[in-house]
């Protein structure tokens, strides 16, 4: 019904960030695509075939440092049903090893709709009168623009079945600040105002560690923002991306912790998938790369944590 779980994992591995899983067949080492169009032609079987077998040698090279992962799903619907077939089995793979798994589908509708997208991705699907898991993740990002009836579906879900939702407060984007920087009638600003819905949507919530199970999105690209809601919102996880790819470094992440490290799951995506690109390495060693880049991520984070900490 929190995220204690996620947390208990990051100190576990003393590892505050997640490795985001957007496959894309560019990404991928050639001897993968190869050996799937071998097997199923140039279909839209054999691109999932090799997300699928891409995204599991990254899971096994990660599993045992990094505490979570965020399949974003466009990257999975792509490739039609197939695609999505492969993101269920990557969430099932990734969960399986012990990892935290934080669907990234910014879900957002009415609430009996947002009722059937909570069942689908974090609860259990009643089919024909057995409860069934359908992509059983642990956590998914959320589009609380609609308002507190969008929202509540999933905080009963999230509550029953000890899961967490990411909901967008200051997005990572060039343009998020058009509407999320405007300022309201009360004199805050648009994402200041959602973070106090999050504050209040997880009152019903609150785990053991001060953090309740409704989290925000905050973006690295803004970290004037980031140390302004931390403030602000002080029992709010942060998911917080645009690290790496898009710019973000260990100083900009580092308003987002609180005074015990914690509060914060820094993502890359790009960063650690392509990694091997990047380094120009053998692409059979792709996972280690990713490992390689995983391993810096996290120890330039936690001794940028351990400054800030150091000095109060
Ligand atoms: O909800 C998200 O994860 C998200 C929110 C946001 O404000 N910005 C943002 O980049 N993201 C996602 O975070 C990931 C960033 O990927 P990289 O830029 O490759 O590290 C992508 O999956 C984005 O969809």
């Amino acid at each position: 019904m929190s995220f204690d779980r996620m947390i208990e994992k990051i100190v576990e591995t003393q590892n505050p960030t997640v490795a985001g899983l957007d496959p894309k067949l560019a990404y991928i080492p050639s001897y993968i695509l190869d050996g799937a169009v071998a097997k199923y032609g140039k279909t839209l079987e054999a691109a999932a075939a090799a997300l699928l077998e891409y995204n599991k040698g990254l899971i096994d090279a990660l599993c045992d440092i990094v505490p979570a992962v965020k399949p974003q799903a466009a990257y999975y619907e792509m490739y039609g049903w197939q695609g999505v077939r492969t993101l269920a089995e990557t969430v099932a793979y990734a969960r399986a090893k012990g990892m935290f798994v934080i669907t990234d589908g910014k879900r957002n509708d009415i609430g009996t709709t947002m009722e059937a997208y909570a069942t689908a991705h974090l609860g259990k699907t009643d089919v024909f009168g057995e409860k069934t898991e359908a992509f059983g993740a642990d956590a998914l990002t959320v589009n609380g623009y609609l308002g507190t009836d969008g929202i509540k579906p999933l905080l009963g879900v999230c509550e029953a079945e000890d899961k967490g939702i990411f909901v967008l407060v200051k997005t990572s984007n060039p343009s998020s600040g058009e509407l999320q920087d405007q300022k309201m009638e009360s004199g805050k600003t648009v994402y200041e105002t959602m973070g106090e819905f999050c504050e209040h949507w997880g009152e019903t919530i609150m785990g053991k560690y001060g953090y309740s199970g409704v989290g925000a999105v905050v973006g690295a690209t803004y970290p004037a923002q980031l140390g302004e809601m931390r403030e602000k919102a002080p029992h709010t996880f942060f998911l917080v991306p645009g690290y790496g790819a898009q710019g973000g470094g260990a100083d900009d992440v580092a308003p987002a912790f609180d005074k015990n490290g914690l509060g914060a799951i820094i993502n890359s995506s790009r960063g650690i998938m392509c990694a091997w690109q990047k380094e120009k390495c053998d692409e059979h060693d792709y996972a280690q790369a990713a490992r390689r880049e995983a391993i810096r991520m996290r120890d330039e984070i936690c001794a940028r944590i351990g400054e800030i900490r150091a000095n109060g």
